[in-house]
């Protein structure tokens, strides 16, 4: 069995053991844990993914709560070994939980978190990003300026899309999908086209407004539609992000026949996960179309990128960062820390995982609650919610 080497321990007499599997920006979430009584040990092996058998050495045999990476496989093994060691919860930093078998965590009474709301904005920017950077050609001009191949401004340099007026078409409108919808129709006065399985009723409402702004000024105001199908917003939109969660109805959501329907001439932004394109056909795709140009910050086998990809000058490759924001990763350990440390200490749930802010405030104690825990109503908790729980809508 592969046995971390590598441990920082903080607080060694604490009463409960907490584990983290990384270290995490920040020291809020260590200290909110020590003052709860927990010992937290923090895995500093230099090794980026850990493996099934290192976390079953992290767990040992007394572990009441551990905190985890989306990059490891929470499945029964390891669930199993957490219930044997006295283990109550475990939270993946992330909001993302496809790592997680929520199932086999249910089976063992294994509260499991994760971390809404502290990324949206963060995640939303960076896919704002990528749109810019494949409509204005930003990284290939970057290399060629590095070059050394610049020898003048000439009319067809670099030239791309413009956005003001084109049509953003979002796939996937809940929290992510909804802020950088508003980005676009703001930021650029983009048409919006959604599909989703709910309706976006407050992203609606925005456009509205914002068009009848424009509109009162003199200006040609932006338009929505929620789309009856994702082919209707394939067909349509000049700029797509994908923000869906990772389940068996968006694996290889973008399959081959799906980037035919797009326009020649599109961009893709993908900041969701990377299985939700068929990465195979998406080289292809870009092969065969260079005017389509790819934004992309997660991948189908990350760490790796399918062949062909890297070369693609009409793909925009980031490592997996979306939601690499000071703040926002802060937040995400502490609110991974919070999850863990109200299961441990019997506190109820935090009733709106779409409100988090409480948890965020660095100048006052956090709520005695979990912030967010996915499989709330399968696990036992003693109490009762603090707020009424209302449904995930952006
Ligand atoms: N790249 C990154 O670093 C990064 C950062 C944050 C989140 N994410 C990913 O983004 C996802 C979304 O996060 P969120 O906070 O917006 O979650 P969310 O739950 O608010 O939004 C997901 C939306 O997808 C919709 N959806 C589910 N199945 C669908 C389908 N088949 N077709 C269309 N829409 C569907 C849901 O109805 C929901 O509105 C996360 O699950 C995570 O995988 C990635
Ligand atoms: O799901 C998530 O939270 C991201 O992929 C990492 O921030």
């Amino acid at each position: 069995m592969a046995k971390p080497v590598s441990i920082e321990v903080w607080n060694p007499n604490g009463k409960y053991r907490v584990v983290s599997t990384k270290p995490m920006p920040g020291t809020r979430w260590i200290n909110l844990l020590i003052e709860q009584d927990c010992r937290v040990e923090i895995c500093t092996q230099k090794k980026t993914i850990l493996s099934v058998e290192d976390i079953i050495a992290l767990i040992g045999d007394k572990c009441d709560g551990v905190i985890g990476q989306l990059t490891e496989d929470w499945g029964e093994t390891l669930f199993a070994a957490l219930s044997r060691a006295g283990g109550k919860a475990f939270s993946n930093m992330a909001v993302g939980y496809n790592n997680v078998d929520v199932n086999a965590a249910n089976k063992y009474g294994i509260a499991v978190g994760n971390t809404p709301g502290v990324l949206t904005e963060t995640t939303a920017e960076l896919a704002a990003s990528l749109s810019l950077a494949a409509a204005r050609r930003i990284v290939e001009a970057d290399e060629f300026m590095r070059a050394g191949l610049y020898d003048g401004w000439l009319p067809n340099l670099f030239v791309g899309n413009l956005l003001k007026g084109q049509t953003v078409g979002v796939i996937g409108a809940g929290r992510i999908g909804s802020a950088y919808a508003r980005m676009m129709v703001e930021g650029f006065k983009m048409n919006l086209i959604y599909y989703d399985l709910y309706q976006a009723t407050r992203l609606e409402k925005f456009v509205t407004a914002y068009g009848q702004f424009l509109k009162a000024n003199g200006e040609q105001p932006v338009t929505w539609k929620r789309a009856s199908s994702m082919d209707e917003v394939l067909r349509e939109a000049d700029v797509i992000s994908l923000h869906p969660v990772l389940d068996k109805t968006t694996y290889h959501l973008i399959n081959k026949e799906r980037l035919a329907t797009m326009k020649k001439e599109a961009i893709l932004v993908n900041c969701s996960r990377g299985p939700v394109i068929d990465e195979v056909a998406l080289v292809e795709h870009l092969k065969q179309n260079p005017m389509f140009r790819v934004g992309l910050d997660v991948f189908e086998d990350e760490p790796y990128m399918k062949p062909g990809l890297s070369e693609m000058k009409n793909a925009i490759v980031v490592p997996h960062i979306a939601s690499a924001s000071k703040w926002t990763r802060e937040g995400m350990a502490t609110l991974a820390a919070l999850n863990v440390l109200g299961k441990i200490k019997g506190y109820p749930i935090w009733g709106n995982p779409n409100q988090v802010e409480p948890f965020l405030n660095e100048n006052a104690q956090p709520p005695a609650a979990s912030p967010s825990i996915v499989n709330s109503k399968v696990c036992r908790f003693q109490g009762f919610k603090l707020s009424a729980a209302s449904p995930h809508r952006a």
